[in-house]
Parts: structure tokens; sequence; C-alpha cells
């Protein structure tokens, strides 16, 4: 099939690449030249594990092209994805706007029937909008299907080779019958293509983040009564976990969820409640715990330390999750700015984000090139996304460069009673009384 993917972010870029590996003959599209520039001349605009070697090897083969002119894809085209940006406006809700925008720039480049689908997080309601975009400007036979996306940032391509589901939302049967062919090859009698009304399926993808976010939350407030009451959150959740109706997935607690899409994501499911008149209390407080958990590290260090004025810190990890350059919303910028509000220093270190955080961050925080040269002669180490290689320190060294053997662990990937016993006072989430 020929399609076209406008929006070459996480989930436009990987779709289109992916849909290339499986044969289809690909062009993607985004508007910010550089963006283009960069993927024409071989390299990646993200980071993404596994994704330049297909977007290379597709590239080379001819099944995947780049531009920035929408009229370059479109005609033609038998399916055309709208993968851009649904940032949140100001009272939460889900701007639109890049949607609606795209949509118009398609219905003007249509030369024949095309299925015009909507992989964007987006509003209930919002494939009825598209269609009305694309009516207004064209006279072209096309349908609109909702499409939403879970993969993951740090495991794209996987989620996307091998999803747990397929959700389609279309009334159109011949629409239907285009999005089981394009589909058919991802999936398997147990992870089906699941079709459904368009208003189903768009917000089946908010409240499957929101469920996710809100086993977060629910996890956080678990270890902070853990702490309260001399309980470990590591046994609790395994308890929990081992029982197949809960089951293990996102019960991990930490320094609060972050990213481009939880966030996000919960504020326009309760934005869209209240302009549905109902009042969302479960998620309200999903949202509360979220913020109240970016500051948990924060105030360990002032009950430890008391004041932070004057103290060297060192933060390794920085991007809002492992295996992504991606600071959006990142626990680690509420971190850093309580630090460096209390008066405080901050050297840190991301594997992959420095250079996303060094502009995120400002030129007050120093971004090292190794994780070593950031915990150089700080008062203690603050752990805050959970890369593979923080997982094993060499602890002598650790204490030679620390100037205070003092480790705030906001992840739990460190063996509490192992620090003890080397000599550090250690502090995790939830691992009893501190
Ligand atoms: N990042 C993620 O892991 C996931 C994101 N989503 C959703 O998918 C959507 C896209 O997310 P990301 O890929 O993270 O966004 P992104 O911000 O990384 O990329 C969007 C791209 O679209 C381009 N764009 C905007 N308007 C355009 C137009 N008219 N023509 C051509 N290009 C245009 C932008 O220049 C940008 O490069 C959002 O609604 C998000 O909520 C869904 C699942 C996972
Ligand atoms: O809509 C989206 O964009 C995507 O949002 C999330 O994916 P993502 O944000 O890439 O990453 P997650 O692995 O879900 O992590 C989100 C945040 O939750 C935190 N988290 C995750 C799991 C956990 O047990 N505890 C926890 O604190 C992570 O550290 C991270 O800050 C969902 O998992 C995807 O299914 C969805 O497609």
């Amino acid at each position: 099939m020929k399609i076209a993917v406008i929006g070459t972010g996480y989930v436009g870029l990987v779709t289109g690449t992916c849909f290339a590996e499986s044969g289809h003959q690909v062009t993607c599209v985004d508007k910010d030249p550089r963006k283009i520039e960069i993927l024409e001349s071989g390299r990646l605009p993200i980071y993404e594990p596994g994704l330049d070697e297909l977007v290379k090897r597709n590239a080379r083969d001819g099944r995947l092209a780049f531009t920035t002119r929408v009229a370059d894809a479109v005609p033609g085209a038998e399916v055309i994805f709208i993968a851009v940006g649904t940032p949140p406006g100001e009272d939460g809700s889900a701007d639109l706007s890049y949607v609606l925008a795209a949509a118009e720039e398609i219905g003007r480049a249509l030369t024949g029937y095309a299925v015009v689908v909507n992989k964007s997080t987006v509003p209930v309601g919002s494939a009825d909008r598209v269609t009305a975009v694309i009516a207004s400007v064209t006279s072209e036979p096309f349908d609109v299907a909702s499409n939403p996306e879970f993969l993951k940032e740090g495991a794209a391509v996987e989620d996307f080779m091998k999803p747990d589901r397929v959700v389609v939302g279309t009334p159109s049967e011949r629409a239907r019958a285009v999005m089981g062919e394009l589909y058919g090859p991802f999936v398997r009698v147990e992870q089906p293509i699941l079709f459904m009304d368009t208003r189903s399926a768009e917000l089946t993808k908010y409240a499957a983040n929101a469920m996710l976010a809100t086993r977060i939350s629910f996890m956080n407030d678990v270890a902070a009564l853990c702490e309260r009451m001399g309980a470990d959150v590591d046994a609790v959740r395994r308890g929990m976990g081992s029982d197949k109706r809960i089951g293990f997935p996102f019960l991990f607690p930490g320094v609060g969820y972050g990213g481009s899409c939880f966030p996000k994501d919960v504020r326009a499911l309760l934005s869209m409640g209240r302009a549905a008149g109902l009042d969302f209390d479960l998620l309200r407080a999903v949202e509360r715990v979220n913020e109240k958990q970016k500051q948990v590290l924060l105030q360990k260090a002032q009950r430890h330390f008391g004041s932070l004025a004057g103290k060297r810190f060192a933060v390794w990890g920085l991007a809002f999750k492992p295996r992504t350059d991606d600071m959006r919303e990142a626990p680690s910028i509420s971190l850093i700015e309580g630090l460096t509000g209390a008066g405080a220093t901050v050297a840190a270190h991301d594997p992959v984000a420095s250079e996303t955080a060094r502009q995120v961050l400002g030129p007050h925080v120093e971004i090292t090139p190794d994780a070593w040269a950031a915990a150089k002669g700080a008062d203690a180490l603050f752990l805050v996304t959970e890369w593979s290689e923080f997982r094993m320190p060499d602890l002598d060294r650790l204490k030679a460069t620390l100037r205070q053997p003092v480790l705030f662990d906001g992840r739990n990937i460190w063996d509490a009673g192992r620090m003890r016993a080397a000599g550090f006072t250690y502090y995790g989430i939830g691992r009893g009384k501190s």
C-alpha cells in the first residue's frame, strides 16, 4: 500500500518506519525542515532504540521517503496517518489545532479515495471534527478512522511491531477492510484488532493512560504509607502483583510519572469530564498525588540536611524514563528546580538526554559528560532515572568520589542493605521508616 504519515515525532516516525518495514511504500511528512534534513541525511531527530537501523534500511531500499510538504505525500496514498502533537491548552484540554491544520492540508491534497487515520491522542468527538474539516475543502471520497497509539518511548519499535492490541474506530466497512489488511501482519488471534465506533476508540486511549497513571499514583501513596508504618513497598508490590487480577506492570513507586503523555492525558481527560458535567474525583487525586511525589526526594533531602543552601548535589538520570532523550515533564526538572531554588548547586548526568536537558534546565545546571564527574565532591547523590548503567556502581569509588556518602534513590534500584553495609546513608521510596 502507499501510505503517508503526517508528523515525524516519536509516533509518526515509528509508525511510518514499521509500515515500511512490513513492505509498504511510506512517505513521512514534517513541517519542521530541520527534522526532514536530519532524516534525509540518515540520522534521527529523536533517540529511540533500534529505530535508526530500521529507518536507514527502509530509506536505502526505497520504501521510506521524507518531505516537508503534505501535498507531496498525499496524492495516491491509500492511507494517511495524522501523528502530530496534541499539547495541553491553558485549561488542560488537548489542543487540536495541529490535527485540524493537518486534516485541512490532507483534504486539499486528496486525489481519490483514502482512509485518513487519526493516530494522535485526541478528545472524544475529534474524528467528527476532522471529517468536517476535510469535507469542507474536498469533494474526493474519504473515510476517517481513529487508531490511537499505545507505544512506550524507549520500547517504541517493539511495542509497535508486537502490539497487545490494535484499536480501530470507524463506522466505514471499507475503512475497516483497509485497516485490517494493514495491521494483519502485526497481530495474532490473541492480540486482536478491536474494531469499534470512533468515540469509543478515542476514549479508550485516554482511559488506558489514566488507568496506568492511577496505578502509579496508588503505589506512590502505598509507598508513603510504608514509610510511616515501617513496611517495605517492594515486598508489598510483589505480594500485590502476584495476584493475577492485579498483575505486576506499572506498580513501581518512584519520583512521579512524567513524559509527554500521562500528565497531559490525565489533565485532558479531567477537562473532558468537566465539559461533560462529570467531576472525575479519582483522577484529580491521581494528579495531586503525582505533583506531591515529584517533591518527595527534595523533602527527604531537606529533612536530612536541614538547609540545602551552599550544598552541591549530583543527579544521575534526567530523562523522564530510561532509553529515551525525552525531557517533557521529567520529574528531574522539579527536583533540580527545588534544589537550586533552595540555594544548592547541581551537577547532573544522563547517558542520552544531556543535550535536551541542557536546553530545558538552562546554563545554571552543570551537565557532565559522565556520571562520576557529576558525583565528584557532591554532598549527596540523587538517582532519578533508572538507566541500567547506574544499577551497580563501584561502591568504593562512589564513596571516594562523593563528599558525603548520602544516597537518595528515587527508583529503588539499589539494595538498601548493601548500601548501608557499605557505609552509605540510604533513602529509597517506601522502604521502611525513614
Ligand atoms: N510520544 C509517545 O510516546 C506517544 C504519543 N502519542 C500521541 O501521539 C501524538 C504525537 O506525539 P509525538 O510523536 O510524541 O509528538 P512530537 O511532538 O514528537 O511530534 C509531532 C510532529 O508533528 C509535526 N507537525 C505538526 N503539525 C504538522 C503538520 N501540519 N504537517 C507536518 N508535520 C506537522 C511537528 O513538527 C512534530 O515534529 C500526540 O497526540 C501524543 O499524545 C501516543 C502514544 C505514544
Ligand atoms: O500515550 C503515550 O504517549 C504513552 O504513554 C505511556 O508511555 P511512556 O510515557 O512512553 O512511558 P511509560 O513507560 O508508560 O512511563 C511513563 C512514566 O511513568 C513512570 N512509571 C512507569 C511505570 C511504573 O511502574 N512507575 C512509574 O513511575 C515512568 O518512570 C515515566 O515517568 C504508556 O505506557 C503508553 O502505552 C502510551 O502509548
